[in-house]
């Protein structure tokens, strides 16, 4: 990646942060994958929509293998990585996100995982790259689609849903239309002398899918946006992971579950490595509430839609665009709705 002179980083999206360093979250939910309470706890947990789960028992190994591979790949001359792009959207991107001109400084590897395609298998970047790089991915995709699959499992027992399978179904299944991302911010050490500013890595956004699991090493960079709209720093933890409720499951849960806003900024001195498996269901499934979360004689929140129409909207959209607003169904004034103002003031 090239060193930006000040001139070319203007071109970049850099953000003020009013002078106020962004702190570091200490209320983000932790779900102890070994307690037996877990499902209550992972329900809470994506009611506020991002969290982090610990004592999941994943192998150390195979994160420690797929971030030396890949830091070995993003460490390889600049030509070499743009034999396995331009993202389309799978493959190496760098600098540019999506297809509608959102930037950052980031590059990237993006590979679907549908196990039936296998497709990224027989991306140029695995023919070009000694098999160690296939079977690390390999490993860890397969591990971390069983704890999203696990995790979706408790959600539906803690919110007491039959089948339990009623999410994970669509993450196992063999046209799951999920994808894997590994992400590599390098240090951009102008930011020194840009006091107060920020260089965005990867710009302010939802996920469209179900459910996120992103690892990274311990560089900081991540923030969520709370309720009110303030952004909050996650402190990085290497040995645990991170969840994201998706647009579609704040859907499937008619509203409870929310899809969290995140983005990153970039570091002046440290690379991060973000490795995310973003489960997705199969193409053609609709993505409807719950029955047991509309409620009796209530009627769900979204307009009733494909995943394949969902993505297609997403990738029409640019990254901070609200996708979900184009699915919600217009307020109706039923008295359900209206705001019951007082008609005294209290003071
Ligand atoms: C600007 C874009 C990049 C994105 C597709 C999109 O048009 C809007 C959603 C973006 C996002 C965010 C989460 C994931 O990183 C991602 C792979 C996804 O499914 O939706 C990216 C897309 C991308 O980088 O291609
Ligand atoms: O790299 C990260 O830490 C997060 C990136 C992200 O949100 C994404 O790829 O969707
Ligand atoms: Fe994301």
């Amino acid at each position: 990646m090239v060193v930006l002179s000040q001139p070319a980083l203007d071109h970049y999206s850099l953000i003020k942060t009013c002078n106020k360093p962004t702190s570091l979250f200490s209320g983000i939910p932790v779900v102890d994958l070994s307690d037996p309470e877990a499902k209550k706890h992972v329900v809470k947990a994506c009611e506020f929509g991002f969290f982090k789960v610990v004592n999941r028992g994943f192998p150390m190994e195979f994160i420690n293998r797929l971030e030396a591979e890949a830091l070995r790949f993003f460490n390889s001359p600049q030509s070499e990585k743009d034999r396995a792009g331009p993202p389309d959207p799978f493959g190496y991107g760098s600098k540019r996100i999506g297809p509608n001109g959102d930037v950052g400084w980031i590059e990237y590897l993006l590979l679907n995982t549908n196990p039936d395609v296998i497709s990224y298998k027989s991306h140029s970047i695995f023919q070009e790259n000694p098999q160690i790089f296939r079977s690390a991915v390999d490993d860890y995709i397969s591990a971390v689609r069983k704890m999203a699959c696990d995790i979706l499992e408790l959600v539906t027992e803690g919110l007491g849903i039959e089948p339990r399978d009623a999410l994970s179904r669509l993450l196992s299944d063999e046209k799951s239309d999920s994808c894997f991302r590994l992400n590599h911010y390098p240090p951009c050490p102008e930011l020194q002398a840009l006091s107060g500013r920020n260089l965005i890595g990867f710009g302010e956004h939802t996920d469209p899918q179900i459910i996120s699991i992103l690892r990274s090493n311990s560089t900081s960079g991540l923030q969520i946006s709370l309720r009110d709209g303030t952004w909050v720093s996650v402190p990085p933890d290497p040995t645990s992971f991170f969840i994201n409720v998706g647009d579609s499951l704040q859907v499937m849960s008619n509203g409870k579950f929310k899809s969290v806003k995140h983005r990153v900024l970039a570091d002046h001195s440290k690379s991060r490595v973000s490795m995310i498996f973003f489960g997705g269901p199969p193409l053609s499934e609709k993505i409807v509430a719950l029955p047991p979360l509309v409620g009796e004689g209530k009627e769900s929140l979204y307009k009733e839609f494909t995943w394949c129409e969902y993505k297609k909207s997403a990738y029409n959209s640019r990254l901070g665009d609200y996708r979900l607003g184009l699915f919600e169904k217009s307020v109706q004034p039923t008295d359900h709705h209206l705001v019951k103002a007082p008609l005294f003031s209290k003071d």
